[in-house]
């Protein structure tokens, strides 16, 4: 290692020094060539990706946009649990309005007309079933893990065969979850919803609605009325006729993201509806137009709590000996749950964008300069004579040699021109004289 002194010394010496670019011109077709071509390749990126292909003399702005929706259809069923009963909207969208989603019930698990009193735990809950009454009065007061309420200390038939179980005091009678089959009688795939979108890219003030009516999508040929279209189109992407519709069958979207309608409806899920708005407003605002897509969000294939369901009650009093009492249904329903999910951005021309672009587009071609320079000063068969002629150590004293030596030269010259001239008057002396 060299001693400490050795070492400052050289620190000091290179604090002293400086470096300054020299310009080497090469005359080599090779070297030539690799600048032109690394040269090519940034102009390239920057006129036809930054510029042309990612537009780059647009400014940009994100949408800002509203939805609402509208669900219809109407289903009959005739269920052992429910009866016969006829749906509608009102029964199977819950809730009935939602910011930027809607769900649709497809499955319903009902447990009718429940009211406070004791009756049988359910025979699923854990450390529910009992031989005696002396076994439930250890647990009295106590609600067991995943329980309907506090058991009352009585082992009471349970109802399935000849199993007890302890009563408990809460909302009789509890859920039957023993025999309930994952059957989805309300998916009904003529479903239709509406979905209302209004957008706005405020930077530039637009705003677009996701109808067909004039200054927006052009209404089809043969259609005078933007209510006579909404009352005869059903969105078909294939069709460039109803691409613009808004109203889409549930089935419609389900299959767009390659899902069955009767798979997703048995268990349950959640699609996303996405309403894409990528506008060019340097072209008429007409031509900004949604783009919707579908795509589930809930992949289907897990094997424990598939799908997706929730629990809900309707509560009602009803007039028991001159008393009012109260009831509720609950249900355990099953569903779709639609998500609509708007997104996109518009860009118009503006000079500062395109100005900035190739500004930084211009600094970007000094690394053709630097890519050579590694190309020419590590990697040709020539590059020990390429540093040579790149770097020139130069010492500060030897440019103070030169100068002494110039001016020594020009004293000398001087002195010799002078003696010249003296030489010269002295002979034109003499001959006059
Ligand atoms: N889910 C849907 N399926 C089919 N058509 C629909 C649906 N939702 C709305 N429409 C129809 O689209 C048009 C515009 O609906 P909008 O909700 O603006 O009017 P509306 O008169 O309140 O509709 P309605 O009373 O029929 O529900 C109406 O003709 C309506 O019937």
């Amino acid at each position: 290692m060299a001693p400490p002194k050795a070492l400052l010394l050289s620190a000091v010496s290179k604090f002293f020094e400086y470096d300054t670019p020299r310009i080497v011109h090469i005359r080599s077709k090779k070297v030539g060539i690799i600048n032109r071509f690394i040269q090519l390749v940034i102009i390239g990126y920057i006129i036809g990706y930054v510029i042309v292909y990612k537009k780059g003399y647009q400014e940009f702005d994100n949408v800002q946009s509203a939805v609402t929706t509208k669900v219809k259809g109407i289903i009959f069923s005739n269920d052992s649990d429910i009866g016969t009963r006829t749906w509608d909207v009102a029964d199977y969208v819950i809730p009935p309005q939602e910011a930027n989603a809607f769900f649709v019930m497809t499955n319903v698990h009902p447990t009718l007309l429940q009211t406070q009193t004791t009756c049988p735990e359910s025979i699923s809950v854990s450390g529910a079933q009992c031989q005696s009454d002396e076994y439930c009065q250890k647990l009295l007061g106590t609600i067991l893990p995943k329980g309907n309420g506090p058991v009352t200390g009585s082992c009471v038939p349970s109802g399935y065969g000849n199993v007890s179980v302890c009563s408990i005091f809460g909302w009789c009678p509890v859920e039957n979850n023993v025999t309930f089959d994952a059957r989805a009688f309300l998916a009904s795939a003529n479903f239709t919803v509406f979905i209302k979108n209004n957008i706005e890219f405020p930077k530039f003030d637009v705003t677009r609605r996701n109808l067909p009516e004039p200054g927006s999508i052009q209404l089809p040929e043969n259609v005078t009325s933007i209510d006579a279209y909404l009352n005869s189109c059903m969105f078909n992407g294939d069709n460039p006729r109803d691409k613009y519709c808004p109203i889409f069958r549930l089935e419609t979207i389900v299959n767009g993201a390659g899902v069955t309608y009767e798979n997703i409806s048995q268990e349950g899920g959640v699609m996303q509806i996405i309403i894409d708005w990528t506008c060019d407003l340097d072209y008429s605002e007409n031509s900004c137009l949604p783009e919707y897509s579908f795509r589930r969000l809930d992949k289907g294939d897990y094997s424990i709590s598939k799908g997706f369901n929730f629990r809900y009650a309707d509560h009602f009093a009803m007039m028991v000996n001159d008393t009012s009492v109260m009831y509720r249904n609950l249900y355990k329903a099953t569903g779709i749950r639609f998500l609509v999910t708007v997104q996109g951005q518009a860009g118009q021309f503006r000079i500062v964008p395109l100005l900035l672009n190739i500004g930084s587009g211009m600094a970007l071609l000094g690394i053709a300069t630097v890519l050579c320079d590694f190309v020419v000063l590590y990697l040709l068969k020539a590059r020990a004579f390429y540093k040579e002629k790149k770097y020139l150590d130069v010492k500060g004293q030897d440019a103070f040699e030169v100068l002494r030596e110039d001016s020594e030269s020009k004293t000398s010259n001087e002195v010799k021109r002078r003696n010249q001239r003296l030489g010269e008057v002295t002979d034109a002396n003499g001959s006059d004289a």
